[in-house]
């Protein structure tokens, strides 16, 4: 394939292995001030340079224009991945506050968060270059999913490497308020003996109650028999139980059977709330409640009046309304106007969003979303997007001069493909794949024998439609 211009490995300091990737990376056209994203080098062997094409003049390809931010302290698994790869990473400890966010977000074409940083609509317009967004976390509300769809921006995340994690800290809870463990510690940290049986009890033959029975949820129902315990859950999906379990058709059902209730669903608006004063109230006296899903969950004042009241005997809350960006000072009463009465209650286990918080979870977690981050920047695959159609060729390789990838995110209207095929149809497609998921569509088409003028008509002619979203043509 015709090179516009070599990249000067020497200049790049990047060692001699480096050199040579940085060498056999230059055959590409690089990006400009356009709203699309620069060159992308090839993970591995970093075999094939990748590009935005860019209308305006084309410049060098340079590995150390494509810049990754992240936040929140992603493992050093994923950050050595990424780094692997020659991308320019910075990595911060903590989220950003929102106008800083904007700020750095303008720069850059990937971004990795957790669940403290919020990508709304406001954030995402300031990110002009932005195509990718890795969640590494389960939890994806923290993102505008529908508008990063409307602009093309793929969002993935890690489905269930930390789900192990969770659902040990609740079986740790459920056994701590069952004792009341957090109240004699601190009793004791102050000096105090204060030996006790009343009110405690063991878990075996006690009923554990499961709101969301998904990967935690089930992985927890497990752990929860090995314990002894009788386990029945709630889902609005009917699902396969396993071992003894029993899904119950109501959660009214759930309340009146339960000793202890768990919460591990996610944040939807039919979620928000979804433990309020009356269902509360249908729980059975002396019952124990955890929430580590989300914060909006609970009614968190609604379960303070509950626990005063001896109606629930004990609470392990995980999560909250707000949460900080960064570790520090919290539970000022001015963020949260009940942190005070929450703070002083008996038995109840406050943890900072702790759940997937361990060695084992962040490091999977680190790997296996900087492998889709790194997937969808070189190959363009989207595989386990959650917000883009599922679609993905094979990885592409070394040997294929004069060969394009062409990707074509799209708004899913009658009469594209006729007219994207009208454009790809004088070439050589070797091998095409198009899928929609609600109003946004992403075809992949491999195309042989191209020259680099081809390529940028073809990314030309793409971009002038009018169901474009964003056009990568990956060579
Ligand atoms: N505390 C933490 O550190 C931590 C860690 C991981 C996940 N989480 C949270 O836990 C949530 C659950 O995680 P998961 O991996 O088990 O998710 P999952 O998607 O595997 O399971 C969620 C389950 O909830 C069910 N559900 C959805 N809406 C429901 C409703 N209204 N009523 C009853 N069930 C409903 C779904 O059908 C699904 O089976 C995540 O969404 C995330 O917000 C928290
Ligand atoms: O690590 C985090 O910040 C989030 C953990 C958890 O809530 C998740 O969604 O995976």
């Amino acid at each position: 394939m015709e090179s516009e211009s070599a990249i000067d490995g020497t200049s790049l300091d990047l060692g001699p292995a480096k050199a040579e990737l940085s060498r056999r990376v230059s055959s590409s056209l690089n990006f400009s001030t356009s709203p699309h994203p620069p060159s992308w080098p090839k993970s591995g062997d970093f075999a094939r340079a990748q590009s935005f094409v860019s209308p305006k003049p084309l410049k060098p390809f340079n590995t150390a224009d494509f810049k990754i931010l992240l936040l929140e302290n992603v493992n050093k698994t994923g950050v050595d991945l990424l780094e692997g790869v020659n991308y320019q990473v910075t990595s911060l400890k903590s989220s950003l506050p929102e106008d800083e966010l904007i700020e750095k977000i303008r720069d850059v074409q990937v971004i990795g968060i957790r669940s403290k940083t919020k990508l709304t609509e406001r954030v995402l317009k300031a990110a002009k270059n932005l195509i990718v967004i890795g969640c590494f976390c389960i939890g994806t509300n923290q993102v505008d999913l529908k508008y990063a769809a409307e602009r093309g921006i793929a969002v993935f995340n890690s489905p269930f490497s930390n789900s192990r994690s969770v659902a040990e800290l609740v079986i740790g809870e459920i056994i701590a308020l069952a004792r009341q463990l957090g109240d004699r510690s601190n009793e004791l940290h102050r000096g105090t003996w204060n030996k006790v049986s009343n009110g405690c009890w063991e878990i075996r033959g006690k009923t554990l109650g499961i709101i969301g029975y998904g990967h935690i949820g089930s992985q927890l129902s497990v752990l929860a028999e090995a314990f002894g315990m009788t386990v029945i859950y709630y889902d609005t999906v009917n699902l396969m139980a396993l071992g003894t379990a029993k899904q119950v058709p109501t959660l009214e059902e759930l309340f009146k059977a339960a000793d202890f209730v768990t919460c591990h669903v996610p944040e939807l608006p039919e979620t928000t709330g979804m433990i309020g004063r009356e269902e509360l109230s249908q729980m059975k006296r002396g019952s124990y409640l955890i929430n580590a899903s989300r914060g909006h969950v609970v009614d968190i004042p609604a379960l303070i009046n509950a626990m005063r009241s001896g109606q629930i005997a004990g609470a392990a809350l995980d999560v909250y309304p707000s949460e900080p960006g960064g570790n520090g000072d919290y539970f000022s009463n001015d963020l949260n106007p009940w942190a005070e009465d929450l703070r002083r209650l008996k038995n109840i286990i406050l943890t900072p969003h702790i759940g997937g918080s361990t060695e084992e979870a962040q490091s999977a977690i680190g790997i296996e979303v900087a492998q889709a981050l790194i997937r969808y920047i070189n190959d363009g695959a989207t595989l386990g997007a959650v917000n883009m159609p599922e679609v993905s060729l094979r990885s592409l390789t070394i040997d294929e001069p004069n060969h394009v990838r062409v990707i074509y995110i799209h708004r899913n209207v009658p009469g594209v493909l006729k007219t994207v095929n009208e454009i790809l149809g004088d070439h050589n497609v070797d091998k095409q794949m198009t899928d929609s998921r609600g109003d946004v569509a992403y075809l992949m088409a491999d195309i042989s024998d191209v020259s680099n003028t081809v390529i940028k008509d073809l990314y030309q002619r793409l971009e002038g439609l009018n169901s474009r979203i964003m056009t990568r043509v990956l060579f």
